[in-house]
């Protein structure tokens, strides 16, 4: 039977040069839900990932966005879409404020000064919100990116470990306001490591890494994760 979630895939293929990581993968995000992958160190989390939204091809199967092909060149698609994986860039000349809020301006937020300004102090950057990209920590640029996919209107966010690099209480504080934003509506796809974020956060889970990569509760994946 076909998904019809807002992202959604049927028996897909996922893998690097013909070998699958799992099983094909069936998988539905809707709009309003958290779904999140978890699975041990190179499972294939970051790699189902890519496949959702088009940075991969699938070995078998496609993805569909909002009843279409999944295609990351079409403008629309990736106006919907907004996303923290494994290759943040930031434009190199631009201060960290800069870049929200031409990312924001871009995606024409009307107050974004007001906007930027509440997500540096969320993600506790306002005091470098005048550095470059080059004079940050690596946890502050994480932090940078991950407050990049917050400044802009978003159906979906896709996010690969997005409580890496962070900080007891930022996880916790992040993982609060992704599900405000799940309660508008937005729907949310995350790989995680953290039984906590994945207890506020995901309606359900994808074990990457068994055979069957089946879907499961988050109650049992915590369970699962905190066992180790
Ligand atoms: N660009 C690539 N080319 C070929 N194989 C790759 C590539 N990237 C990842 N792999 C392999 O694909 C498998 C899955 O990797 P992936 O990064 O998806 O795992 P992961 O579950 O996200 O791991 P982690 O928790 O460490 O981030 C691994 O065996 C990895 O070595």
């Amino acid at each position: 039977m076909a998904e019809t979630g807002l992202l959604s895939a049927t028996d897909v293929a996922v893998g690097y040069g013909g070998e699958p990581v799992c099983a094909p993968v069936t998988l539905s995000v809707e709009a309003g839900t958290a779904v999140a992958l978890v699975g041990p160190n190179g499972a294939g989390k970051s790699t189902v990932l890519q496949t959702m939204v088009g940075l991969l091809p699938p070995l078998a199967g496609s993805v569909t966005f909002a009843g279409r092909p999944v295609d990351e060149r079409a403008a629309d698609f990736r106006r919907a879409v907004a996303g923290v994986l494994d290759d943040d860039a930031f434009f190199p000349s631009l201060t960290g404020e800069e870049h929200l809020l031409l990312t924001a301006r871009g995606h024409g937020v009307v107050d974004a000064e007001q906007v930027v300004a509440d997500q540096l102090a969320a993600f506790g950057l306002t005091e470098r919100a005048g550095a470059l990209p080059t004079q940050l920590s690596s946890g502050q640029r994480r932090r940078l990116a991950l407050a990049g996919v917050l400044v802009r209107p978003a159906r979906l966010l896709v996010l690969d470990e997005p409580e890496r690099r962070l900080d007891t209480a930022m996880r916790r504080s992040l993982a609060d306001r992704l599900a405000a934003l799940v309660g508008t509506g937005v729907a949310v796809l995350f790989a995680s490591h953290d039984p906590a974020f994945i207890g506020t956060l995901a309606d359900r889970v994808l074990v990457v890494g068994d055979d069957a990569c089946p879907v499961v509760a988050p109650a049992d994946a915590v369970a699962a994760l905190q066992e180790g």
